[in-house]
């Protein structure tokens, strides 16, 4: 059933019966999941409920047993994260896979670097890094993180909310269809929340819809168009931030209380 717009829309990335196990670990267990264009989806589930196995999942990082996944309505299989990416869906982890001692834009062209011919032509293609700095600084500046000031200076002296910012001006800079987001503000401040959390919602302006994996309750509400609740391994229910509160998702979540009356899976 459709979950948003009485029908209207068709979900761009959907998962059914996923399932992933470890052993005798089932982290995946019949995982259903849909995303809809331009929205903010988050996911949020207590500790091993299988959050982050669903987003590699959906990535490309972890290859499922069992199920299927839908890309714009095509069936998708995706042997590695460089198949997703290359299909649009661009995943920004914690731990950022930046390197700290290179620049902001080498960083943001890593694994894409742009080239043109070199001296001997078209044999020995360099590096076009003025193309590169023009690009990055335009990118950057679209989603106002222009404090950044020069596009050269190395990641390692960037602070924690800008290397996230440069993350996620990286994800949506290349043709993203997808971003999955885990985490991005879990190492940071309040003012670098903030920061990134009115990015993250400049993002979405832009059309391009957002998985959230947070476990930060007020960041979850107040981005989130819909909550994706986890339970063992599988979707438990997906609510409307504006009906519940977040003592009702944390419920759920831990199975203190059922949904009622929310979309069950
Ligand atoms: N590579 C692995 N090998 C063995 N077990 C794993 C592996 N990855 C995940 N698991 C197990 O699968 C279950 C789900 O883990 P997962 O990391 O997906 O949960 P999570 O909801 O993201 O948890 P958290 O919020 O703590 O990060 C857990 O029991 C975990 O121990």
């Amino acid at each position: 059933m459709d979950q948003k717009g009485g029908g209207v829309m068709d979900p761009i990335l959907t998962a059914r019966g996923l399932t992933k196990r470890y052993g005798k670990v089932t982290a995946l267990d019949h995982c259903d999941f849909e995303l809809y264009p331009g929205e903010i989806l988050a996911v949020i589930g207590d500790n091993g409920a299988g959050k982050s196995t669903l987003i590699k999942a959906l990535s490309g990082a972890v290859i499922p047993d069992e199920g299927e996944i839908r890309l714009e309505g095509q069936p998708i299989n995706f042997a590695s994260p460089l198949d997703a990416r290359a299909k649009g869906i661009e995943t920004v982890y914690q731990t950022l896979a930046m390197s700290p001692a290179l620049s902001i834009a080498d960083n943001m062209f890593m694994g894409r670097e742009l080239r043109r011919p070199g001296m001997m032509g078209k044999l020995f293609r360099m590096l076009d890094r003025p193309q590169m700095e023009r690009i990055a600084r335009e990118k950057l500046s679209e989603l106002g993180l222009m404090t950044i000031q020069d596009i050269n200076q190395a990641v390692e002296s960037l602070s924690g909310g800008q290397r996230q910012g440069v993350a996620v001006a990286r994800a949506a800079a290349f043709g993203s269809k997808v971003i999955i987001l885990d985490e991005p503000t879990a190492a940071l401040g309040v003012k670098e929340s903030r920061r990134v959390l009115e990015l993250i919602l400049d993002v979405k302006a832009r059309g391009i819809p957002i998985i959230l994996i947070s476990h930060n309750m007020p960041h979850v509400f107040e981005v989130a168009d819909r909550i994706h609740i986890h339970r063992l391994g599988r979707r438990l229910c997906v609510i409307d931030p504006k009906q519940y509160t977040m003592s009702d998702a944390v419920a759920f979540m831990t199975g203190a209380k059922l949904p009622e009356g929310a979309e069950a899976a």
